[in-house]
Order: C-alpha cells, then structure tokens, then sequence
C-alpha cells in the first residue's frame, strides 16, 4: 500500500484541511500520516501584512520538507500560495470548492436590520487584508477600518470579547472550523459583490514534480474544472505581479464570466469590472487592460 506523508501548519484550519484530504487519501486506499511544521507565518501573527515583506509566509517551510522529503504531500488553502510553484514542486491536484463567499460577523451591539449589511453606521470593522480594506471602503465609506490578525478562532474571540464592532472572514474557513459563534450574527456576503480572493474555498494539493507514482495516485481526486476556473483568477494575479497582499478579488463563477475588485492602494477603494467572453488566457489581456487603463488616468491626474 503506497504510504503518504502530509506536511500541515498547525492551526485549527490547516490541521481540519489536513484530515479532510487525508480520509480522501485513505478511501482510495492509502496509508496516510500527517507532519505539524511551524511557518514564519505562524511566528509573528501580532504583526500586520502591510508590515510584512516578501510572501509565502505560511507555506515556505512547508515546501522546504517537501523538497528535503521528510514529508510527501502539503495541503494549503490555495489563495496563500504564491502564483509561481518553487522549482521542483507542483499542485497535483485541487480541492472540490466550498463557498467562496466572505462573511461579515457583526456583534450584537452594532446590528442594526435596516443597516447595508445590517451593520450600524460608523462601525469599526477588523480585517488585516488588503482586499477585504479596499472593497470595504468601496461599499462603506462610513465604516472605520481596524486591523485584525492571528487565526480563525483567535479573530472570532476578538469580536466577542467588544474590541471590533465586525469582523471580515472567509465563509469556508468559519464553516470548516464548525465554532460556536457565540450569539455573533453572520452576514454573508454575495461573492458577486464583495469579491473573493484568488482561489478562495479551494485546496491546493502539492507535492515533488519528480513524485509521478503519487500525481498518478492523485488524479482521481482532482477536480479539473475547479483547476481551470482558478487558473483564470489565478493569472489575473500573477500578471499583476501581487501576493497575498495586493487589493485584488478575482471570482470566476462559471466558465466564460469572471469578477474583479482591484485597487491600486486599498485606501483609494476598489473599482468593479465585470467580464464575459471566452475562457481562455486572452480573456486575462482583455481584463488587465481594463485595470491598467486605471492606473494610467490616475498617473496623469498624479503629473
Ligand atoms: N488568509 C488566511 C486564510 N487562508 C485561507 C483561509 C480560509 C479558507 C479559504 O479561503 O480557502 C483563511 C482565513 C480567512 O481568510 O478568513
């Protein structure tokens, strides 16, 4: 029986990804460990991204023991990867897609039914991304923005605990976690709308490029037109050169149709775009052109 070896971060959410492709693994008839490893990323969860730099903060060391190969297989939430593969690694296969949607948790003490997004005027509302920042400034100039850091359960007790009025969060993560949200509501927000990141509510599952027995193996549970959906938001991504911390939203809901929220500094706020046409890469020309047209208007208002 082929033996796997899973490297996962240690969290509540990597540690939940982790036994979710292991039990897939087994039933197709694997024998399946799992491996924690800490990640810079794990190290200074009290700093803000915009004070960190460079990226693959929570996936490098991974990656590290998959090229050492003292592990065989790492599970990552898909929107934390950078869009380029380290030399020698590759994503075998993805993830089914579970909700891409965000979700705003808003304390008692600041709902208000009548509200947008049922959330009072002039809320402070905790977020460390910079694309949550820049479409929240887009649909609530009124809110005050607060950064927020740590993992799921952490940022949920925060709001609990009254320091933030509302906190942003992606929905696949809270509903893997299954927490009690302790009388906090949940406003879902239409993915059609607030735009998800690149790949959100997908696993990327990545292994040696050399390791062909297991991509072999590994074929059966991939799911190809998840893959080509991502591919799409995926590259918009990359062609802007952005990591995890460019203000950017990417949703491709079926094939042929694909959303943007961009911004160039989230403080400006996010423009919308919407696209339709062919899903190919020409689609990604006809959508950068769009967002760069942007960013030339703005450079001779700047001049
Ligand atoms: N940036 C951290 C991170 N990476 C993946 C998820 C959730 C799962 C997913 O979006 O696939 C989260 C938490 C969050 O953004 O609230």
């Amino acid at each position: 029986m082929r033996k796997i070896r899973i490297g996962s971060r240690g969290s509540d959410l990597a540690l939940w990804q982790a036994n979710h492709v292991k039990n897939q693994l087994e039933a197709l008839g694997a024998e399946v460990s799992i491996t924690i490893i800490k990640t810079q990323g794990d190290e200074i969860q009290h700093l803000s991204f915009d004070k960190l730099e460079g990226k693959g903060f929570f996936t490098k060391e991974i990656e590290q023991a998959l090229l050492q190969d003292t592990i065989d297989l790492a599970v990552h939430s898909h929107k934390d990867l950078e869009t380029n593969q380290p030399e020698g690694l590759i994503i075998a296969a993805v993830s089914e897609r579970e909700n891409p949607a965000d979700v705003l948790l808003v304390h008692p003490k600041a709902f208000d039914e009548k509200a947008f997004w049922s959330l009072k005027e002039g809320a402070v509302v905790g977020t460390s991304s910079a694309r949550r920042k820049s479409q929240l400034v887009g649909f609530r100039s009124d809110v005050e923005i607060k950064d927020l850091r740590g993992n799921v359960p952490t940022r949920l007790q925060k709001l609990v605990d009254g320091e933030y009025d509302a906190i942003l969060l992606a929905k696949a993560g809270l509903d893997r976690l299954k927490l009690d949200l302790k009388g906090m509501h949940e406003v879902v927000l239409d993915p059609e709308q607030f735009v998800p990141a690149p790949a959100q509510g997908v696993l990327a599952l990545q292994i040696r490029e050399d390791d062909h027995e297991l991509y072999n193996f590994m074929q059966a549970m991939n799911h190809e037109d998840i893959q080509s959906q991502i591919a799409l938001e995926r590259t918009v991504l990359n062609r802007l050169q952005g990591g995890c911390q460019l203000p950017l939203g990417a949703y491709c809901p079926e094939e042929g149709r694909l959303l943007v929220a961009f911004a160039h500094e989230w403080e400006q706020g996010a423009q919308w775009f919407e696209f339709e046409g062919p899903h190919d890469l020409d689609m990604v020309d006809v959508v950068l052109e769009a967002l760069l047209a942007e960013e030339d208007e703005d450079q001779e208002y700047i001049s």
